[in-house]
């Protein structure tokens, strides 16, 4: 029934499309389905398809017309292609609406915790092993998805800057839920009406941009999959590219750690085995192979728990003595050095009250915008550290270590932790707040590194501490742009 009334829904858009050809047009249907909503005409067994037909309103005339020529040549087509991965969605509403379906999680707040209910049945359905589920390949989770910025100026409007850019914040929140839906369709059961999986983000273990600029009036594309999984997480890689003179160039490059939970989002849940095909991706498994060691180093080496290297020593030691006092024998008096500013001097706090409108499917807050609001962030501290607007150069594990609950207080701390020549590192670290117990945890730790048009001040640690932070900056720094 519902299948049947999906594709009597395509087929109304695209005759639309086709008949009238004009944005207007589209709008004048949506405006049309919108009213008949608000005037509760649709029985509530239609109102799925005519929510799904609202969302599929966004998609490009085109997209609309491979998906619609695809889903034709395939006799076969059911509502499993729904959940499966050869189609090409257009980003925000479609990708939300489909994890909100995979999982079942309720469009209104006041349903939430019903819809939470329901999902603790799920839990029979989860394996008991890994081996227990099918082994996937790479192509069974590779995603594509158009963000139609060149040809939708009221997408635009979410997207733009001040300046004229695209909203990099903006684009974090996307990355994290297609990496979100490349998990669910690595995971996909057919068997199943819904996931018993809650797949949250653990770590972004790298965004490297590859080119500054994204400019707001052209298209995007997302493209990713599945490159390696443990037992219970699972590796994404993205790809994002914009559409400039005449091809598609690359932007961005990221890498997602994503962790499989049970559907109350209480236990660690095993993920489908993931097989190579061929050499390409044999070397892409052994390079998600390499990172979890690499992952597993670096924390075994961080300064949180162990001392610093002998050359981290020497830095540190050699900063200290540039900032002692020539006129005075005492390891007190410090002066700043010209041309440096004092780490203490380069912080800049924020506070977020988590409304549920920031949500996620599993009635947390949204990884994606804890990403923006840190980067946001971030990025004002850059400015105002540099003099000048600075552009982003990479982003760094960032450790999704708590999830952060609906109501709760954040408060949001940035740093500029580290400085090279026009480069300014900067840390993030967010925390709720609890005001009855006062009590302080710590939810995720963000890394930013930016370039700014000139040479910046150097950054000057004073305190043990900070040197601590200067040097894990440092750290992060090397990891991200010396290579
Ligand atoms: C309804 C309205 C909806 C609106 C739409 C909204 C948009 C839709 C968006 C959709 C939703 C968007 C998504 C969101 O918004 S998700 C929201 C943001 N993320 C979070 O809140 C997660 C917070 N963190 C945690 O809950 C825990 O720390 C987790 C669960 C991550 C780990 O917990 P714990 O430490 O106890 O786990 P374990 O010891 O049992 O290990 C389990 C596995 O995890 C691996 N591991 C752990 N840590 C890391 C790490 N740092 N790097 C790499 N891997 C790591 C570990 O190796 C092991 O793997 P394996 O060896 O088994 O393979």
């Amino acid at each position: 029934m519902f299948f049947h009334l999906l594709r009597l829904s395509v087929d109304v858009v695209f005759v639309h499309i086709n008949l009238l050809s004009l944005p207007s047009s589209l709008r004048q249907l949506q405006f049309f389905l919108f009213c008949c909503l608000a005037a509760d005409v649709f029985s509530p067994s239609l109102l799925p398809g005519v929510e799904l037909l609202l969302s599929l309103l966004f998609l490009e005339a085109s997209a609309v017309k491979t998906t619609l020529t695809e889903r034709r040549q395939n006799e076969t087509c059911s509502l499993d292609s729904l959940f499966t991965a050869d189609v090409t969605f257009v980003l925000c509403f479609p990708v939300r609406n489909r994890l909100r379906e995979i999982v079942g999680a309720s469009t209104n707040w006041s349903d939430h915790q019903q819809a939470m209910a329901d999902r603790v049945s799920l839990s029979s359905m989860l394996a008991k092993s890994q081996q227990d589920l099918p082994a996937r390949r790479m192509k069974d989770s590779y995603l594509e998805v158009h963000l139609p910025l060149g040809s939708e100026p009221q997408l635009r409007e979410k997207y733009l800057t001040f300046h004229n850019t695209v909203r990099f914040g903006r684009i974090l929140e996307d990355l994290d839920s297609l990496a979100v839906l490349i998990s669910y369709s690595h995971t996909y059961n057919s068997a199943l009406k819904r996931s018993p999986l809650s797949i949250v983000t653990a770590l972004v273990d790298k965004i490297d941009m590859r080119h500054h600029v994204i400019y707001p009036d052209c298209d995007i594309k997302f493209s990713g999959r599945v490159t390696w999984v443990g037992r219970t997480s699972i590796e994404a890689k993205m790809h994002m590219s914009q559409y400039r003179d005449g091809a598609y160039a690359p932007v961005l490059d990221a890498t997602f750690v994503m962790v499989a939970r049970d559907p109350e989002n209480k236990r660690a849940a095993f993920v489908n085995p993931l097989k190579a095909d061929g050499p390409e991706e044999e070397k892409l498994l052994q390079e998600g192979e390499a990172n979890k060691s690499r992952r597993v180093e670096l924390s075994t080496a961080s300064l949180l728990k162990v001392a610093p290297t002998d050359d981290e020593r020497k830095i540190i030691h050699s900063l200290f003595l540039n900032t002692l006092d020539t006129n005075t024998v005492s390891f007190r008096s410090r002066v700043l050095p010209p041309n440096s500013v004092w780490m203490e001097d380069a912080k800049l706090k924020g506070l977020e009250i988590c409304h549920p409108q920031e949500r996620n499917i599993f009635n947390r807050i949204f990884g994606g915008f804890l990403m923006r609001k840190a980067y946001e962030l971030g990025w004002a501290n850059a400015c105002s550290y540099g003099g000048c607007r600075p552009n982003l150069v990479a982003v760094d594990d960032i450790l999704f270590q708590k999830p952060v609950e609906i109501g709760s207080l954040l408060l949001l701390s940035s740093q500029v932790c580290y400085t090279q020549g026009k480069y300014i590192q900067v840390r993030v670290h967010s925390e709720v707040f609890d005001p009855l117990t006062r009590q302080h945890n710590t939810t995720n730790v963000f890394h930013y590194t930016f370039i700014s048009d000139r040479d910046v001040p150097n950054i000057i640690p004073k305190t043990y501490g900070e040197s601590m932070l200067y040097l894990d900056g440092k750290r992060h720094f090397n990891q991200t742009v010396e290579p």
